[in-house]
């Protein structure tokens, strides 16, 4: 057993290639069994075994800077610096991120999380080296779907012009957490399966050096030709275009070429771009099948396969994805869009129903919804699935594409709200709010999954841009209606009534707790009112004059940032309207980024939860008067 042996980057650097190949499968095997039982990234690390060993053979971390993009496959960067006695841990609370983090170890460059990152940090890093005069290796590793995110494209076009020693490492595996789309990808695929392409650069560059200098005249033509052959044969020429020395492609589970490359990427002066091409989940076999080798939750499950006696409750997304085939079954202007995120969105189904009315446009929020916006200009219904965190993205977009227009295009905002064993860069904390200060734009959140259908029938009535957030995960398991209906606009609805001059102003699946809450109060003789907002812009300013009028005392709940949430957007209601003396507490997320963990365990970090509802609600609620 090597791995047990192994606690740092300096254990292999005296490994032979069989040693390192006998490594890579013990590492393998350590995958399969921890993820097994954490979950995690598993077809993305299975992926990059070879390629991990060879950096950290041949680049000497943390002197020399290796960076990774999106970050999901650095298990495996992690195993081999002192980490593989946390894997138990990973993803959980207080555990072992998912991501490199630098807070985690000094391995670890640049935090990452979202995709198409890398290039700008090493480009950081790299200016940074020059400008200190310093002597080392900086290395992007960037995925073939991270590739295709236009971040991507911006640093290399910075580098090309700089020309500053860089290396970006393009793992090339055809695959992005569903299978990898766009040109970008098409082209990849040419290189790689082009035999012919194997040693042509070489072979190109001899002949045409053979070619003597002719007159001036015939030299130019020459030049063009050269130029148009290189294009035809040579592979990476848009990398090279972009200024980088292409190298590859390459086989990345073959560790003496992926070495031999490596070496050979640390020689070269300016940027150097190393075409490796891997499989994604190499060494199990569901793994390399599957749609879902973008992560396994729990690998054994494939192989048990054991249905469950129960039928499992709907996810949000599978309710999202039935409800889009219905509301395009009825209305042929309604299309989908969704950023690299298909499986993940609930959308697979719908794009094998309607596959001339769906997108996948790749890693590309931005892109997405400046398209939704034209097609809406032209009479189509787009509807944008996008995570509430990578919408973070196209934040410019949707003002400056969708709502100043004032199109009606409906933004179905998946992952609001805490995703859990993601973490910071993954949680769904903001949306509301930095989309409530936005000019023409209505926001909604179903208390449950069968109020998400109406929601979503409800945004396509509009002729406005409107957005629907809703959690990961699974819903409430309620009976789901037949017929979808219209809601009204800035209509909030009242579960409870109560007596006690104090209500619980819900917003989404926060609704469950406050009802539970309610119970408990209920016990001890104090009745709230329970209020499903379902809207954050509009508000139901009826209701809440009414309430202000009434002097009742409030309590709201949110799954989202407090700053700038739906409490506050209540608190400058009242503001705007003069009113005074309305006592409110919000209970939402505190003002820091949230750390990975399961929902329950960070719910309760963050103080959401029934107890906190309860105990500012006796606080609140007017005293009862002693009867003498
Ligand atoms: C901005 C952004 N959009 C979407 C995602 C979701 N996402 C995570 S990994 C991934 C696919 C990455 O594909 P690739 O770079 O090829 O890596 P691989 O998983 O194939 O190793 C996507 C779309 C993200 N992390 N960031
Ligand atoms: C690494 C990444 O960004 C995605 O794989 C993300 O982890 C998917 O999240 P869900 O599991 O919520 O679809
Ligand atoms: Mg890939």
């Amino acid at each position: 057993m090597r791995l047990e042996n192994v606690n740092s980057p300096a254990d292999i650097k005296n490994f032979n290639v069989k040693q390192l190949d006998e490594l890579a499968e013990e590492i393998r095997q350590f995958l399969i069994e921890n993820l097994s039982v954490t979950g995690g990234h598993f077809g993305a690390n299975l992926g990059v075994v070879e390629l991990t060993l060879a950096l950290h053979k041949v680049f000497n971390s943390p002197h020399d800077k290796l960076i990774w993009d999106v970050g999901h496959q650095a298990y495996v960067h992690k195993i081999l610096t002192g980490r593989k006695s946390m894997f138990p841990t990973l993803r959980k609370f207080k555990g072992l991120s998912g991501f490199p983090k630098r807070s985690e170890s000094e391995h670890d460059m640049f935090d990452v999380g979202h995709s198409s990152t890398s290039i700008s940090a090493a480009v950081g890093y790299a200016l940074a080296r020059d400008l200190k005069k310093e002597k080392n290796h900086v290395v992007a590793v960037i995925g073939d779907g991270a590739m295709t995110g236009g971040m991507a494209f911006e640093a290399m076009n910075h580098v090309g012009h700089i020309g500053t020693d860089l290396i970006v490492v393009l793992n090339d595996n055809e695959m992005s957490i569903d299978p990898n789309v766009g040109a970008m990808s098409n082209y990849l695929a040419k290189i790689r399966t082009d035999s012919h392409y194997k040693n042509a650069k070489a072979e190109i560059q001899h002949v045409l050096q053979k070619i003597p200098t002719l007159g001036n005249k015939v030299a130019k033509g020459l030049e063009r030709i050269k130029d148009s052959l290189k294009y035809l044969m040579v592979p990476g020429m848009l990398f090279e275009e972009f200024g980088f020395t292409y190298m590859g492609p390459i086989d990345g589970h073959n560790i003496s070429l992926l070495l031999e490359a490596m070496e050979q990427a640390k020689s070269t002066k300016g940027p150097v771009l190393v075409h490796v091409v891997t499989t994604k989940g190499k060494g199990y076999a569901a793994a390399e099948s599957s749609y879902d080798s973008g992560h396994f939750l729990n690998p054994v499950k494939i192989e048990t396969g054991t249905p469950k006696s129960v039928p499992p409750i709907p996810t949000y997304s599978s309710v999202f994805g039935n409800t889009m085939i219905k509301l395009a079954e009825q209305d042929e202007r309604i299309v989908a869009i969704t950023p690299a995120m298909p499986s993940g969105s609930g959308l697979l189904k719908y794009a094998e129903k309607f596959p001339n009315r769906f997108f996948d446009v790749g890693i590309a929020e931005q892109h997405a919804a400046t398209l939704a916006a034209g097609l809406a200009c032209d009479g189509i219904r787009p509807v944008l699935s996008i995570y509430s965190t990578f919408m973070q993205r196209a934040y410019d977009q949707i003002i400056h594409d969708i709502c100043i227009q004032n199109l009606p295009v409906t933004i179905a905002i998946d992952r609001a709200g805490l995703v859990g064993p993601d973490g910071e860069t993954h949680q769904g904390a903001f949306d509301i709010s930095f989309l409530r200060a936005i000019p023409n734009l209505t926001l909604m959140m179903p208390k449950d999954e069968n109020e998400l259908q109406h929601m979503l029938y409800t945004a396509l009535q509009q002729n406005s841009p409107t957005a629907v957030r809703y959690p990961r995960g699974e819903g409430r398991g309620v009976p789901m209606d037949e017929q979808l209906r219209e809601i009204p606009i800035g209509k909030s609805e009242i579960l409870r009534e109560g007596t006690s001059q104090v209500a619980i102003l819900a917003l989404g699946p926060m609704v469950q707790l406050a009802e539970k809450a309610a119970d408990v109060l209920e016990q001890e003789g104090i009745f709230p009112m329970v209020v499903n907002m379902r809207f954050v812009k509009p508000l139901d300013h009826e209701l809440l004059m009414d309430l202000a009028m009434r002097g009742y005392r409030l309590i709201t709940v949110e799954e989202a940032a407090t700053a700038g949430g739906m409490g506050s957007a209540i608190l400058e209601f009242y503001a705007g309207n003069m009113i005074s003396g309305v006592e409110l507490f919000p209970i939402g997320l505190p003002d820091r980024f949230i750390e990975h963990g399961s929902v329950k365990e960070l719910l309760e970090s963050v103080g959401i939860t029934v107890e906190r509802i309860v105990e500012h609600t006796k606080r609140l609620a007017p005293k009862k008067r002693q009867h003498a």
